[in-house]
């Protein structure tokens, strides 16, 4: 058999990611080592380190060239930090797979929690939810922007350029930084759609690769991911929207919950639902939540 290309960003996370992906199909699929190939791909997202991901396109940053590579058949498939895959895919592309997910919290970096920051504290971050989120809970705090990798957000901690950061625990703990930071309870920082989940695109037509990815999918991940997912399609939102969303699987019921917020986090709805997982939980919790919404916050969603 050819060796199976996997593309993948190329940063410290991206790249463990893809070694994730590639033994989990060497185990599932019996092949030695060489079978699998990791491509790494430059992305803008990963060019364009200095300003708010909003302003330099917004959209599909981190697979746009993933994609491309896809389409004229460079790789057989792509890995993502589902989190940063768009709400809406091209038609010729799937999801095939995902990995068993990890930790979905939130961690906060640089004091034991969000009460015990200092008074204007400043904290880095470029997440819309994660501001709103912590501004809601206390407006004293100065958000400045905090962008690159991992590695590059703990240094700028590091250095002095904030008091505080909040990172995905999945993250850290897959680069081996298990010890940084406070995870923050889910109740108080809701995470962000697909945190913490990581995805396996193939083209939509090639039934070899989606047979080949689809043995190692996690139905239990891919039914959760796929309903956050499914949220953010009926609000017309993106990972760029300040939205906290998290399923969960109690045997055959899938439980969603979700909050939308302004972007200072004055103004918020949340909401649940419940249901079996094909009951489109996504669409009706979207429905529900822009009903229920505060003008200031229906304004910011929407098709
Ligand atoms: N937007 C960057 C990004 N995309 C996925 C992760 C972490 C891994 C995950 O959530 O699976 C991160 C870093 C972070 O938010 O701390």
């Amino acid at each position: 058999m050819a060796v199976f290309r996997l593309g993948t960003r190329g940063s410290p996370l991206a790249l463990t990611q893809a070694r994730m992906v590639r033994d989990a199909l060497l185990a599932a699929h019996g092949w030695g080592e060489d079978a699998v190939a990791i491509v790494p791909i430059r992305t803008t997202g990963d060019r364009v380190q200095d300003r708010a991901l909003a302003e330099i396109g917004g959209k599909a940053l981190w697979t746009k060239e993933l994609d491309r590579a896809l389409l004229a058949n460079e790789i057989d498939a792509a890995v993502h930090s589902m989190k940063d895959v768009e709400t809406i895919r091209p038609a010729a592309i799937t999801i095939a797979a995902m990995l068993p997910r990890a930790d979905v919290r939130d961690r906060l970096i640089g004091a034991p929690d969000i009460a015990s920051l200092r008074s204007g504290a400043v904290v880095g971050t470029s997440s819309p939810r994660r501001r709103a989120q912590l501004l809601r809970h206390r407006p004293d705090l100065r958000i400045v922007l905090f962008r690159g990798n991992v590695e590059t957000r703990l240094a700028k901690l590091a250095a002095g350029e904030a008091d505080a950061t909040l990172l995905a625990a999945a993250g850290l703990d897959r680069l081996g930084r298990d010890d940084v930071g406070t995870a923050i309870p889910t109740d108080t920082m809701l995470p962000a759609p697909a945190q913490g989940a990581v995805g396996i695109e193939t083209r939509a037509d090639d039934h070899d690769a989606r047979r080949i990815v689809a043995a190692i999918d996690h139905d239990d991940t891919s039914a959760c991911v796929l309903a956050e997912r499914a949220l953010l399609a009926g609000l017309a939102a993106d990972c760029h929207s300040p939205v906290g969303a998290m399923a969960s699987l109690a045997g055959e019921t899938l439980r969603l919950t979700a909050e939308l917020l302004t972007e200072d986090g004055a103004d918020s709805v949340v909401g649940t639902v419940e249901g079996a997982i094909d009951d489109a939980l996504g669409a009706t919790l979207a429905a529900d939540l822009l009903e229920r919404a505060p003008p200031s916050v229906r304004r910011l969603f929407g098709a």
